[in-house]
């Protein structure tokens, strides 16, 4: 079972008293079920052009959450908060607001980013293993971590890869580079090694754009299963995948969030025409 995030583990010292001087959000979509990351006020700048503007979001554990939009509309930036993976662009900052997990202010100054990212991984839209063996792929962060006993990581490659829907067809070469694996192989490749860390939260920053529709349906389908261990966003700018995949959907344009939703409605019922004009194709 994946750890749940505790104080001790993404912070390194107790809360700070500016976490209590946050104003008053306004009013923001309910999600269904427990909200696990909670986004309020949200403005984000990379240098002086402003990427996000006031994001209000909840979003609950347990789900997926599809955020959806036209090209350049801010939703890779909100996903890369989500981490703090904007931290490594030097002209990126959060001007104001919160996003918490688990109540914990994220931005707050003594949060260990190190261990935030390891709660909350990524998999993005090129797959990336190591140019390492398959095994090594998987054991590798928690080797990072100091895990040397055989017999362990032998149990987390085993269990990371029957995450991924990959052990099957990889349990014979477990020792043969990651790079010789198919396309969709490798992505699931990169799935399991996020998975193999045990993160509570997983971001998918369009996995399956660079995917033939035989992979693409085989991720889609893990993606249906992670969710019952992990809470998972996904930026996709397929509608199809969205609403396939998704239980709640956002959807973003220029910077702001104009609708969020159960998926259905989003994409049966949207309650603002700039909502139903992308969802229908009329632009984007
Ligand atoms: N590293 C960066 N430096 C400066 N501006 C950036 C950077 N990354 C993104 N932007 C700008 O921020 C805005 C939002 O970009 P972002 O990549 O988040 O949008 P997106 O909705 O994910 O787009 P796409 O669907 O094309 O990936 C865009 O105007 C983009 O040009």
């Amino acid at each position: 079972m994946p750890a749940t995030i505790t104080m001790d583990q993404i912070k390194s010292s107790p809360p700070t008293a500016n976490r209590a001087t946050l104003a008053t959000p306004p009013q923001k979509s309910a999600p269904a079920g427990r909200t696990l990351i909670d986004i309020e006020k949200l403005n984000f700048f990379y240098g002086e052009s402003q990427a996000l503007h006031d994001i209000n979001l909840a979003i609950p554990e347990k789900k997926v959450t599809a955020f959806i939009g036209p090209s350049g509309c801010g939703k890779s930036t909100l996903l890369r908060c989500l981490n703090r993976m904007n931290d490594l662009i030097d002209v990126a900052r959060v001007a104001s607001g919160s996003i918490k997990i688990h109540d914990i202010d994220i931005y707050a100054p003594d949060v260990d980013v190190i261990e935030l990212r390891k709660r909350v991984g990524m998999v993005f839209q090129k797959s990336n293993p190591f140019p390492k063996s398959i095994y090594e792929n998987i054991t590798y962060g928690l080797r990072l971590q100091g895990v040397a006993d055989k017999s362990r990581l032998d149990e987390v490659v085993e269990r990371s890869l029957r995450g991924a829907a990959l052990w099957d067809e990889v349990k014979d070469r477990l020792h043969t580079s990651g790079l010789g694996l198919s396309g969709g192989q490798q992505q699931r490749l990169c799935i399991a090694r996020a998975i193999a860390v045990e993160p509570e939260i997983i971001l998918m920053d369009e996995p399956c754009s660079a995917l033939d529709p035989i992979a693409t349906a085989k991720v889609e389908e893990l993606i249906h299963e992670l969710k019952e261990k992990f809470t998972i966003v996904i930026v996709t700018h397929n509608m199809q995948q969205a609403a396939r995949c998704s239980d709640r959907t956002a959807f973003f344009y220029l910077g702001k969030l104009i609708e969020y939703a159960e998926t259905q409605t989003i994409f049966m019922n949207p309650g603002n025409p700039q909502t139903e004009a992308y969802v229908s194709g009329r632009f984007g």
